[in-house]
Protein backbone atom coordinates (compact mmCIF):
# COMPACT_ATOMS: atom_id res chain seq x y z
CA UNK A 1 0.00 0.00 0.00
CA UNK A 2 1.34 3.52 -0.77
CA UNK A 3 0.95 5.33 2.05
CA UNK A 4 1.18 8.66 0.60
CA UNK A 5 -2.39 7.59 -1.06
CA UNK A 6 -5.11 10.36 0.79
CA UNK A 7 -7.36 7.13 1.88
CA UNK A 8 -3.81 5.02 3.31
CA UNK A 9 -5.07 5.42 6.96
CA UNK A 10 -8.54 4.89 6.46
CA UNK A 11 -7.25 1.69 3.66
CA UNK A 12 -5.28 0.30 6.60
CA UNK A 13 -8.03 0.76 9.35
CA UNK A 14 -10.63 -1.21 7.01
CA UNK A 15 -7.97 -3.52 6.59
CA UNK A 16 -7.45 -4.13 10.02
CA UNK A 17 -11.27 -4.02 11.16
CA UNK A 18 -12.92 -5.23 7.76
CA UNK A 19 -16.77 -3.99 6.76
CA UNK A 20 -19.09 -4.91 9.10
CA UNK A 21 -22.85 -4.39 7.24
CA UNK A 22 -23.90 -4.60 11.15
CA UNK A 23 -24.14 -1.26 12.57
CA UNK A 24 -24.36 -2.55 16.32
CA UNK A 25 -20.69 -4.66 15.49
CA UNK A 26 -19.17 -1.21 13.94
CA UNK A 27 -19.85 0.43 16.82
CA UNK A 28 -17.62 -2.09 18.92
CA UNK A 29 -14.85 -2.93 16.19
CA UNK A 30 -14.37 0.90 14.43
CA UNK A 31 -12.57 3.53 16.07
CA UNK A 32 -14.21 6.50 16.57
CA UNK A 33 -14.60 8.98 14.15
CA UNK A 34 -10.86 11.21 13.08
CA UNK A 35 -11.47 14.85 13.06
CA UNK A 36 -9.59 15.99 10.44
CA UNK A 37 -6.18 17.39 12.47
CA UNK A 38 -5.81 13.87 14.12
CA UNK A 39 -6.21 11.56 10.39
CA UNK A 40 -2.24 10.41 10.21
CA UNK A 41 -0.81 7.86 7.71
CA UNK A 42 2.05 6.06 8.65
CA UNK A 43 4.98 6.01 5.89
CA UNK A 44 4.69 2.47 6.32
CA UNK A 45 8.85 1.52 5.08
CA UNK A 46 9.69 3.92 8.02
CA UNK A 47 9.21 3.02 11.29
CA UNK A 48 8.51 5.68 13.34
CA UNK A 49 7.37 8.46 10.89
CA UNK A 50 4.06 9.33 10.50
CA UNK A 51 2.29 12.54 8.33
CA UNK A 52 -0.60 14.34 9.05
CA UNK A 53 -1.99 15.79 6.15
CA UNK A 54 -4.18 18.55 7.10
CA UNK A 55 -2.95 19.14 10.64
CA UNK A 56 -3.76 22.85 9.97
CA UNK A 57 -6.67 24.90 8.32
CA UNK A 58 -6.24 27.20 5.88
CA UNK A 59 -6.46 29.85 8.47
CA UNK A 60 -4.96 27.90 10.89
CA UNK A 61 -2.04 28.65 8.61
CA UNK A 62 -2.61 32.25 7.70
CA UNK A 63 -2.76 32.99 11.58
CA UNK A 64 0.64 31.02 12.09
CA UNK A 65 2.42 33.07 9.28
CA UNK A 66 1.00 36.07 11.33
CA UNK A 67 2.57 35.18 14.00
CA UNK A 68 6.00 34.38 12.89
CA UNK A 69 6.00 37.63 10.33
CA UNK A 70 5.16 39.88 13.47
CA UNK A 71 8.45 38.22 14.99
CA UNK A 72 10.34 40.25 12.08
CA UNK A 73 12.90 37.14 11.84
CA UNK A 74 12.69 37.19 7.92
CA UNK A 75 12.38 40.91 7.11
CA UNK A 76 15.67 41.22 5.73
CA UNK A 77 16.87 38.61 2.96
CA UNK A 78 19.94 37.44 4.94
CA UNK A 79 17.95 35.92 7.72
CA UNK A 80 16.35 32.45 6.91
CA UNK A 81 16.72 30.81 10.12
CA UNK A 82 15.61 31.21 14.00
CA UNK A 83 16.06 29.51 16.92
CA UNK A 84 14.95 29.41 20.32
CA UNK A 85 15.18 27.46 23.25
CA UNK A 86 13.57 27.44 26.39
CA UNK A 87 10.70 30.16 26.80
CA UNK A 88 9.16 29.89 23.07
CA UNK A 89 6.56 32.50 21.81
CA UNK A 90 3.18 31.80 22.73
CA UNK A 91 2.23 30.26 19.28
CA UNK A 92 5.15 27.99 19.48
CA UNK A 93 4.06 26.33 22.85
CA UNK A 94 0.14 26.94 21.37
CA UNK A 95 1.34 24.58 18.40
CA UNK A 96 3.44 22.27 20.59
CA UNK A 97 0.34 21.88 22.77
CA UNK A 98 -1.58 21.11 19.19
CA UNK A 99 0.69 18.50 18.23
CA UNK A 100 0.52 16.52 21.53
CA UNK A 101 -3.21 16.51 21.07
CA UNK A 102 -3.02 15.16 17.47
CA UNK A 103 -0.47 12.48 18.46
CA UNK A 104 -2.52 11.34 21.56
CA UNK A 105 -5.49 11.15 19.99
CA UNK A 106 -3.74 9.72 16.69
CA UNK A 107 -2.02 6.79 18.79
CA UNK A 108 -5.31 6.18 20.49
CA UNK A 109 -6.97 5.85 17.40
CA UNK A 110 -3.88 3.85 15.13
CA UNK A 111 -1.95 2.53 18.00
CA UNK A 112 -3.22 1.69 20.46
CA UNK A 113 -4.96 -1.79 21.83
CA UNK A 114 -8.06 -0.17 20.94
CA UNK A 115 -6.90 -0.41 17.28
CA UNK A 116 -5.73 -3.96 17.80
CA UNK A 117 -2.46 -3.08 16.92
CA UNK A 118 -1.14 -6.55 15.94
CA UNK A 119 -4.02 -6.49 13.31
CA UNK A 120 -2.32 -3.95 11.64
CA UNK A 121 0.92 -4.95 12.33
CA UNK A 122 0.33 -8.38 10.40
CA UNK A 123 -1.64 -6.63 7.67
CA UNK A 124 0.98 -3.87 6.68
CA UNK A 125 4.37 -3.33 8.79
CA UNK A 126 5.76 -5.99 10.43
CA UNK A 127 6.22 -3.43 13.35
CA UNK A 128 3.92 -0.48 12.89
CA UNK A 129 4.75 2.12 15.28
CA UNK A 130 2.40 4.14 18.37
CA UNK A 131 2.98 7.78 16.23
CA UNK A 132 5.03 8.70 19.40
CA UNK A 133 5.77 6.26 22.23
CA UNK A 134 4.12 6.91 25.39
CA UNK A 135 7.78 7.89 27.22
CA UNK A 136 7.92 10.87 24.82
CA UNK A 137 4.78 11.89 25.57
CA UNK A 138 4.93 11.41 29.33
CA UNK A 139 8.01 13.83 29.56
CA UNK A 140 7.07 17.01 31.20
CA UNK A 141 7.40 19.62 27.79
CA UNK A 142 7.30 17.43 25.03
CA UNK A 143 9.38 20.57 22.97
CA UNK A 144 11.71 23.06 24.27
CA UNK A 145 13.02 24.00 21.38
CA UNK A 146 11.90 25.79 18.00
CA UNK A 147 13.68 26.44 14.57
CA UNK A 148 12.08 28.09 12.24
CA UNK A 149 13.40 28.03 8.50
CA UNK A 150 12.54 30.34 5.31
CA UNK A 151 13.86 28.35 2.20
CA UNK A 152 13.68 30.37 -0.94
CA UNK A 153 12.68 28.89 -4.49
CA UNK A 154 15.98 26.05 -4.88
CA UNK A 155 17.07 26.26 -1.31
CA UNK A 156 16.48 23.23 0.90
CA UNK A 157 18.52 21.22 3.76
CA UNK A 158 21.42 18.82 3.19
CA UNK A 159 20.62 14.79 4.08
CA UNK A 160 21.16 15.20 7.50
CA UNK A 161 20.12 13.39 11.36
CA UNK A 162 19.07 15.88 13.82
CA UNK A 163 22.03 16.47 16.26
CA UNK A 164 21.83 13.81 19.08
CA UNK A 165 21.76 16.68 21.71
CA UNK A 166 18.17 16.49 20.78
CA UNK A 167 15.93 13.79 22.59
CA UNK A 168 13.72 11.27 20.25
CA UNK A 169 10.68 12.80 19.05
CA UNK A 170 11.09 15.94 16.43
CA UNK A 171 7.62 17.43 14.75
CA UNK A 172 7.79 19.58 11.36
CA UNK A 173 5.00 21.51 10.28
CA UNK A 174 5.20 22.83 6.70
CA UNK A 175 3.75 26.55 5.49
CA UNK A 176 3.61 27.61 2.00
CA UNK A 177 5.01 25.82 -0.53
CA UNK A 178 5.04 22.03 -0.91
CA UNK A 179 8.05 20.13 -1.15
CA UNK A 180 9.20 16.45 -1.07
CA UNK A 181 11.23 15.54 1.51
CA UNK A 182 13.69 12.59 0.90
CA UNK A 183 14.72 9.88 3.35
CA UNK A 184 17.61 7.66 3.30
CA UNK A 185 19.27 5.23 5.54
CA UNK A 186 22.28 6.60 7.97
CA UNK A 187 25.11 4.23 8.02
CA UNK A 188 25.15 5.10 11.95
CA UNK A 189 23.67 2.40 14.38
CA UNK A 190 21.57 3.35 17.29
CA UNK A 191 21.42 1.37 20.78
CA UNK A 192 18.54 -0.99 20.75
CA UNK A 193 17.77 -0.53 17.30
CA UNK A 194 17.89 -2.95 14.11
CA UNK A 195 20.61 -2.03 11.52
CA UNK A 196 18.49 -1.69 7.91
CA UNK A 197 18.27 -5.29 5.68
CA UNK A 198 20.07 -4.56 2.10
CA UNK A 199 16.70 -3.84 0.39
CA UNK A 200 15.48 -0.80 3.11
CA UNK A 201 19.82 0.35 2.68
CA UNK A 202 19.43 1.30 -0.59
CA UNK A 203 15.53 2.87 -0.55
CA UNK A 204 15.08 6.32 -0.72
CA UNK A 205 11.68 7.22 0.44
CA UNK A 206 9.74 10.09 -0.81
CA UNK A 207 6.82 12.31 1.29
CA UNK A 208 5.19 15.23 0.19
CA UNK A 209 5.36 17.87 3.17
CA UNK A 210 2.04 20.18 1.80
CA UNK A 211 1.10 23.75 3.73
CA UNK A 212 -0.23 22.81 7.08
CA UNK A 213 0.69 19.64 7.28
CA UNK A 214 2.68 17.85 10.15
CA UNK A 215 5.47 15.50 9.96
CA UNK A 216 7.03 13.39 13.16
CA UNK A 217 9.74 11.24 13.57
CA UNK A 218 10.67 8.80 16.10
CA UNK A 219 12.79 5.77 17.21
CA UNK A 220 14.32 4.39 13.56
CA UNK A 221 13.25 7.39 11.77
CA UNK A 222 14.55 9.77 14.12
CA UNK A 223 17.69 7.79 14.70
CA UNK A 224 18.70 5.26 11.64
CA UNK A 225 17.08 7.42 8.58
CA UNK A 226 18.70 11.13 7.15
CA UNK A 227 16.25 13.70 5.58
CA UNK A 228 16.97 15.92 3.14
CA UNK A 229 15.06 18.62 0.81
CA UNK A 230 16.83 18.84 -2.57
CA UNK A 231 14.37 22.13 -4.07
CA UNK A 232 17.07 22.76 -6.87
CA UNK A 233 15.66 22.04 -10.16
CA UNK A 234 14.53 19.10 -11.01
CA UNK A 235 14.95 17.06 -7.85
CA UNK A 236 10.56 18.18 -6.51
CA UNK A 237 9.17 15.36 -8.33
CA UNK A 238 5.97 13.77 -6.96
CA UNK A 239 3.75 11.89 -9.09
CA UNK A 240 5.58 12.75 -12.25
CA UNK A 241 4.97 16.25 -11.79
CA UNK A 242 7.84 19.04 -11.27
CA UNK A 243 6.47 20.53 -8.07
CA UNK A 244 6.42 24.54 -8.54
CA UNK A 245 8.58 25.84 -5.44
CA UNK A 246 8.09 29.64 -4.17
CA UNK A 247 9.01 30.36 -0.51
CA UNK A 248 8.65 27.04 2.18
CA UNK A 249 8.97 28.09 5.86
CA UNK A 250 9.03 25.12 8.59
CA UNK A 251 8.70 24.97 11.91
CA UNK A 252 11.01 22.42 13.66
CA UNK A 253 9.79 21.09 17.29
CA UNK A 254 12.36 19.30 19.50
CA UNK A 255 13.24 18.63 22.66
CA UNK A 256 17.20 19.37 24.17
CA UNK A 257 18.30 16.66 25.98
CA UNK A 258 18.60 17.05 29.65
CA UNK A 259 22.68 18.16 30.96
CA UNK A 260 24.67 15.58 31.81
O1 LIG B 1 12.73 22.47 7.01
C1 LIG B 1 12.43 21.32 7.21
O2 LIG B 1 11.36 20.84 6.85
C2 LIG B 1 13.40 20.39 7.91
C3 LIG B 1 14.26 21.09 8.92
C4 LIG B 1 15.21 20.13 9.55
O3 LIG B 1 15.30 18.99 9.19
C5 LIG B 1 16.07 20.56 10.66
O4 LIG B 1 16.09 21.75 11.00
O5 LIG B 1 16.78 19.71 11.22
FE1 LIG C 1 16.36 17.76 10.56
Amino acid sequence: MDSNDPGAAAEILKLAFGESSDEEDSQFLLPPPVPPSAAWDPIVKINGLWLCRHFLSPSQQLDLLSAIDAEGWFSTASHNQAMRFGNLPDWAVQLSDSIKEAVVLGNRIYGSEHCAENILSASTSPSISPIFPRELLNRELLFDQLIVNSYQPGEGICAHVDLLRFEDGIAIVSLESPCVMHFSRAAQKHEGLDMPTKEEDEAAVGVLLTPGSLVVMSGEARYLWKHEINRKPGFQVWLGEELVQSRRISITLRKLCSAV
